[in-house]
């Protein structure tokens, strides 16, 4: 007798049929696990949620954008696979940025989100120049924050003001509040502001300089009360007074003690007012718009004088085109913006300037005051007392003296004692000078006044005698 299984041998059937189901059941689970992972990840994308950020609010910059450039720079280098760099000239340390893109992963709370530079390129009638990295690139850039749909109320009460604080920490940091200037109608080179001038080296009245502080400090931290009023977060101060009072200085002294930067703006360089409203609507936040010599960079007409202006045509920055600027709607497109305009002679100034209301503060600069000297020989000659400094304080109650006069008295290649003896006859030459023109005036006076007076003495005899002499009648 044959055994079957002699005469056929079943073994590699067998095996091979064991192979084959083997081989079903591993795919078949294959096949699930991949259908159980596209599953859950058509689930996890699904539950996913975006926010997008996108680089411009209307014609304004968005504050969460550029805060968000600033807190993935301190990512980019960890995350991602290819980053930007770049080194500007008033700037220590590179600065990195994520390509477009380049996702960058990061972990708030146990909370996984992804940032992602979008960048959508546009045609030149829908360009907006930026230079951060001084190149005008026309394409519309975006940050897409993706995380999953149940963190959404804590990234948004939570991680985004987080980011809004690490960047603002990182500015502040750099100590980078930097100054603008305008030039063919937009801001042009933002470099360091490195003015060196500060609240304690400014020779302005104590008082008056408690009250400013104070008005700063006030303003800074009136973000709710401007909100609860519906005010636009903004103040207004004109600073005047004579050349070489301290009213730039004084400016310098505000933007180092706020950390804000400075827009300097040059009405005599801004085509008209759509250009001014668009330099204005590009300001960042917290800074200062400065406008100095208002009453002579820019001839500007009272606003009847205006709309001969534009029946004209006449493309022009007009009185009521800087005020809009200053005071209107569109001004309440920033927060935290002062607004500073400067002049030697205010009388000079439309009066729809200083119309209460519209400048919130009017500071006059004037000459120096025996304080206001000490503060400067503490900067310039590092002393706070000297016998000759009562000589001084005689002869400044006596001339008007600028402490930019004095300053240049006190840098002289001498010694302090050597330094104050040079003003001391500075001053006295002053006072000569003043003296010989008083002496002239009053010798040019009196001939008219004593005729005057006499001409008064004969007419009032004259009509003494006529009533004496109708009295006598
Ligand atoms: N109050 C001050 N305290 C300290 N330094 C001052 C002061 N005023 C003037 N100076 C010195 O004089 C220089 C000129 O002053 P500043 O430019 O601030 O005057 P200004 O009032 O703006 O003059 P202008 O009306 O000509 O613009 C300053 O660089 C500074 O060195
Ligand atoms: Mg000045």
């Amino acid at each position: 007798m044959i055994e079957i299984s002699t005469m056929f041998d079943t073994k590699p059937l067998v095996s091979a049929m064991a192979s084959i189901m083997l081989m079903r059941t591993i795919t078949n689970e294959l096949l699930q696990f991949f259908q159980a992972g596209l599953h859950h990840l058509f689930r996890q994308s699904s539950a996913q949620f975006t926010i997008i950020i996108e680089e411009f609010q209307g014609m304004a910059r968005n504050q969460v954008f550029d805060a968000a450039q600033a807190y993935l720079g301190t990512k980019a280098t960890v995350s991602v696979e290819r980053v930007k760099v770049s080194k500007s000239g008033d700037r220590k340390e590179l600065s990195f940025n994520i390509d477009r893109n380049e996702e960058v992963s990061d972990v708030f709370e146990g909370i996984s989100v992804k940032w992602k530079l979008i960048c959508i390129e546009v045609d030149s009638s829908r360009i907006r120049s930026y230079d951060d990295d001084s190149s005008a690139v026309s394409e519309i850039r975006s940050y897409e924050l993706t995380f999953h749909k149940k963190h959404k109320d804590k990234i948004i009460d939570s991680y985004l003001p987080y980011v809004m604080e690490i960047a603002k920490q990182i500015k502040q940091g750099d100590m980078a509040n930097k100054i603008h200037s305008n030039e063919y109608g937009s801001w042009r080179h933002d470099v360091k502001f490195n003015h060196p001038m500060s609240f304690n080296t400014l020779a302005i009245d104590e008082e008056l300089q408690r009250d400013i502080v104070n008005d700063l400090d006030k303003f800074v931290r009136a973000r709710e009360f401007y909100r609860r009023t519906g005010k636009a977060w903004k103040r207004g101060y004109l600073l005047y007074g004579p050349p070489g009072t301290g009213k730039s200085s004084l400016i310098a002294a505000m933007a180092n003690y706020l950390n804000y930067d400075i827009y300097d703006l040059d009405l005599t360089d801004v085509g008209d007012n759509k250009t001014l409203k668009q330099l204005i609507l590009s300001m960042s936040n917290r800074a200062i718009l400065v406008i100095e010599d208002i009453d002579c960079t820019i001839n500007l007409q009272n606003r009847e004088e205006e709309k001969e202006v534009v029946n004209n045509g006449d493309n022009k920055v007009t009185l009521s085109g800087l005020l809009n600027a200053t005071d209107g709607l569109w001004s309440c497109c920033g927060e935290e913006h002062i607004i500073v305009f400067t002049t030697n002679h205010k009388e000079r100034l439309d009066p729809a300037l200083l119309r209460p209301g519209r400048m919130d503060k009017q500071i006059h600069l004037s000459y120096c005051n025996f304080s206001g000297f000490k503060q400067l020989v503490v900067n310039y000659l590092c002393i706070t007392e000297h016998e000759l400094f009562e000589k001084i304080e005689v002869l400044l109650g006596e001339v008007q003296v600028t402490p930019a006069e004095i300053g240049e008295e006190l840098t002289k290649d001498c010694d302090a004692t050597e330094c104050l003896q040079d003003l001391i006859k500075f001053l006295q030459a002053k006072k000569m000078i003043k003296e010989e023109v008083k002496n002239e005036e009053n010798i040019q006076e009196p001939e008219p006044k004593k005729m005057i007076e006499e001409e008064t003495k004969n007419e009032e005899n004259i009509k003494e005698e006529g009533e004496l002499g109708s009295e006598n009648i």
